[in-house]
């Protein structure tokens, strides 16, 4: 990385800008690319988010100027931002009720994957002379864009947005395929029957809902369509979205990784190499972490999860604050405290990685409704970008100032999330998305439910599900 440093000798607040775009300019995607979703496909907003973000990275490996490199990473973060959005919208939307939290946490398996190839990467060719030190890390994220935007032309389509638009028989050709029947098996099988009725009594229950609004295209509908988010029926699910993912970026997780080598030298430990290990130590143990979650996510719920995961983090970080209370003064004669130090941090990243790491991609897509779904997916990822921003803002900040003081505040956020976990978010577990709504006690409002039992009539779902059960 000398060549970079020696090129392009930049100040602090540069440094900041420089990690500061992409994180706004994903906040950008991920707001925009729901509407997108809607209207043009899941699949299509994929590729056309890949060809961004492929766009943006051949500006930062290629760059000439530092003026390239803000731009390509302001591009690049759109798509960046868009992407962890879509992925976790399309994904909900084509996995089976008893699997999709294991399918959805796969997301966050990709994450780490990638944290930990861009570290190591990094870490490996900084010692090469000359500039491809830094082209080539920068230049290889192009090769997952491109698998992906290519991936996404052989996959099928989500038959839930061809419901939302109309095209029922294209979805249950999608449905056949995702679950693996023929084209004859699906006309005759009736669970595939039911899971198509179901998403269409969704939509058309939301449509009925909508109608009542009036007029049904243009900018004043997509902003009232924002503001429904937040009206009393959306309220809840709005808030899991947010907060999940708000809690997610307090618990300190990219503190760790965006200043892992800062926040150890404040712990005793000394050496760029020391402590680029530790913090690349961070996404491994993030990587394995993940792997039970990804095993009992669906078996045991997210709720357990969750509060054993923020209990054992604040635990974590609290100790670490006391260690560092304690013995800041005089590191040397205690290394043993810096090594245990160490071990919080890492106890602190399994606990994460098995917990919130994971959830806070599952929870805000499988809590809203069809209609709702881009939006609610859309502002809860936008809460993640927003909170990953201030987080890199702001723990430098409280770093200098005390790094404890800096633990403590993790550890409190830590705990709030516990309380949430514990008191206020409901069980999601083996709920299929069309059910949810029993589960946020919401639109099974009284006149809802009655709406929606005249639908489920006029649609045959209920003679079907009658069929069923005397077949039985
Ligand atoms: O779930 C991910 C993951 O844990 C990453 O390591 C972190 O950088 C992201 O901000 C987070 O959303």
């Amino acid at each position: 990385m000398e060549d970079f440093v020696k090129r392009w000798p930049i100040t602090p607040l540069q440094k900041g800008i420089m990690t500061a775009v992409l994180e706004l300019g994903a906040l950008v995607g991920a707001l925009f690319a729901g509407y997108f979703a809607d209207k043009y496909s899941r699949r299509y907003s994929i590729i056309f988010a890949c060809i961004i973000f492929s766009i943006g990275s051949t500006f930062q490996a290629l760059a000439q100027n530092l003026f390239h490199l803000f731009l390509g990473r302001a591009i690049g973060g759109i798509g960046v931002g868009a992407l962890s959005m879509l992925s976790p919208l399309y994904m909900a939307e084509i996995s089976p009720p008893e699997v999709r939290g294991s399918l959805l946490a796969l997301e966050q398996l990709s994450i780490v994957l990638g944290v930990v190839f861009g570290f190591w990467t990094g870490f490996i060719t900084r010692s090469i002379p000359g500039p491809m030190s830094w082209r080539i890390p920068l230049g290889v994220q192009i090769i997952p864009g491109i698998i992906l935007g290519l991936g996404c032309l052989i996959l099928p389509p989500s038959p839930r947005w061809l419901v939302l638009k109309g095209r029922d028989a294209d979805a249950l050709k999608s449905l056949a395929r995702l679950r693996m029947r023929t084209q004859e098996e699906s006309e005759s099988d009736s669970l595939l029957q039911i899971e198509l009725l179901e998403m269409k009594v969704e939509t058309e229950l939301i449509q009925k809902t909508f109608a009542m609004d009036g007029d049904k295209s243009g900018f004043k509908t997509e902003l009232r369509a924002w503001g429904r988010l937040f009206s009393k029926e959306y309220r809840d699910r709005t808030l899991v979205g947010v907060l999940i993912m708000f809690f997610q970026q307090w618990s300190g997780i990219n503190a760790l990784l965006y200043y892992g080598p800062t926040l150890v030298q404040s712990i005793g430990l000394e050496g760029d190499t020391v402590s680029l290990l530790v913090s690349g130590g961070i996404g491994i143990v993030q990587f394995f972490a993940v792997i039970p979650a990804i095993v009992y996510i669906d078996k045991i719920g997210r709720k357990p999860l969750m509060r054993l995961g923020s209990s054992v983090m604040s635990a974590s970080h609290m100790s670490i604050a006391l260690l560092v209370l304690l013995f800041q003064d005089d590191w040397a004669s205690h290394r043993y405290a810096a090594w245990i130090a160490v071990g919080g941090i890492y106890t602190f990243t399994a606990a994460y990685g098995v917990s919130f790491g994971p959830i806070g991609w599952v929870l805000p897509s499988e809590v809203f409704p069809l209609s709702m779904r881009s939006k609610g997916v859309a502002l809860s990822t936008a809460s993640n970008w927003a909170n990953n921003f201030l987080i890199g803002l702001l723990t430098p900040v409280i770093i200098s100032k005390s790094p404890s003081a800096t633990f403590v505040t993790f550890s409190a956020a830590c705990f709030l999330a516990y309380l949430w976990a514990t008191y206020s978010v409901p069980e999601t577990a083996n709920v299929s998305l069309e059910e949810m709504d029993e589960v946020f006690n919401s639109a099974a409002g009284k006149e809802d439910s009655h709406i929606k039992a005249q639908i489920e009539e006029d649609l045959g779902l209920k003679a079907l599900i009658e069929d069923l059960a005397n077949d039985r």
